[in-house]
């Protein structure tokens, strides 16, 4: 759980300014790779958080090779970049399910980011429409995500879809047997709530050099690795996209609060509507939900949040600026 900072001050006027400066180190984090249009993404993402009105910030994980006018819209839109170095997976002849998928495994950088005790990942094709900050508060010491789905044909290559088994309808077609142990539960690692920390991180990287690269990349290595703490949380929190026609029983849309496009045509910033399924209607809503975000300047970040001066206000915001939330205002003037 994020450290709560009681604060209380005694001014001249003997009364105590701030009964309570909970300075969460929370903060939600993306990664953004490459000289693409994924910046689209991000930008979308900034917006969708702040019109949810989440109170945390939005961290991207950027490699090297997002170039500098991409770096300035995001931090135009009040996006905190960290660079960080692209993490190699073992070398070995796998066919990844997309080539691209080889730099997937970055993300495992973002368990360095210690400076937050708490924080919630979500991919670029990630939107989120309803506030979803409550899952910081979730007990710590666990891997929060939610299941995926076999059915794709971005699995043809795994044994479930080759007998037709998916965790999301286990009782259809059933594990056999003779195929050996019944997997575990996988999650799609589009969004999760984790815990930065750096013998986690360094546990990581160390694991990753001994183990072969298998079809989902990093997304397959995490769910090795976190399989003892993970925990499934409600499909609300990342709807991945071919749920939709895949196990529609399965999903509320009025109760979905995070949309994860990333089904194939299914990028809100490259959408034709020529792929499978991406005729369908409530794709064409939840593509054009994603526009009106992104296009909607209300959204824009502003510099609104100046520190304003004043004596009876300078200690709590010096206070409040060296316990890290200097991210949310500029540091405050001297007296
Ligand atoms: O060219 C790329 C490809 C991927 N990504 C990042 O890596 C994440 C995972 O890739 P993607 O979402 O395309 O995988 P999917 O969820 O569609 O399998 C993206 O959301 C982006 O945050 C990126 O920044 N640039
Ligand atoms: O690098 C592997 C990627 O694997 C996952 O994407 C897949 C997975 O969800 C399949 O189940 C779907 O069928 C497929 O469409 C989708 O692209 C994560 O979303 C992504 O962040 C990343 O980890
Ligand atoms: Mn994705």
């Amino acid at each position: 759980m994020a450290p709560d900072t009681t604060t209380t001050f005694d001014n001249t006027t003997g009364t105590d300014l701030v009964k309570q400066a909970s300075i969460s180190s929370c903060a939600y984090v993306t990664f953004l790779a490459g000289d693409g249009d994924y910046w689209k993404g991000v930008v979308g993402l900034a917006k969708g958080l702040r019109k949810a009105e989440s109170k945390y910030p939005l961290v991207v994980a950027i490699l090297p090779d997002v170039p500098e006018h991409h770096r300035k819209i995001l931090v135009s839109q009040g996006c905190i970049l960290r660079e960080i170095e692209p993490v190699h997976p073992p070398e070995n002849q796998t066919q990844f399910a997309m080539a691209y998928y080889v730099i997937n495994y970055s993300k495992l950088r973002i368990w360095e980011f210690v400076e937050y005790s708490k924080m919630i990942y979500l991919d670029g094709d990630i939107q989120v429409f309803d506030n979803v900050d409550h899952l910081f508060d979730m007990p710590g010491g666990y891997f929060y995500a939610v299941m995926d789905c076999f059915c794709e044909k971005t699995w043809s290559s795994s044994p479930q879809y080759q007998i037709g088994y998916c965790q999301q309808c286990p009782d259809k077609v059933k594990w056999s047997a003779e195929m050996g142990p019944k997997p575990p539960l996988y999650f799609n690692a589009g969004m999760f709530v984790y815990e930065p920390n750096l013998s986690t991180y360094h546990d990581l990287l160390k694991t990753l050099k001994v183990t072969p690269p298998t079809l989902f990349a990093e997304q397959d290595f995490l769910n090795m690795f976190f399989r003892d703490v993970y925990k499934p949380i409600p499909s609300d929190y990342n709807l991945v996209m071919a749920m939709l026609w895949r196990h529609p029983e399965n999903i509320n849309l009025d109760q979905v609060k995070v949309v994860h496009y990333c089904a194939a045509g299914s990028k809100p910033w490259r959408y034709t509507g020529k792929e499978e399924n991406m005729d369908r209607e409530d794709i064409k809503i939840l593509v054009q939900k994603w526009w009106d975000i992104y296009n909607d300047e209300s959204l824009d970040y502003k510099n609104t949040v100046v520190a304003p001066s004043g004596s009876e206000l300078q200690p709590i915001l010096e206070a409040l600026y060296e316990a890290g939330a200097g991210h949310f205002f500029t540091a405050p003037s001297a007296a």
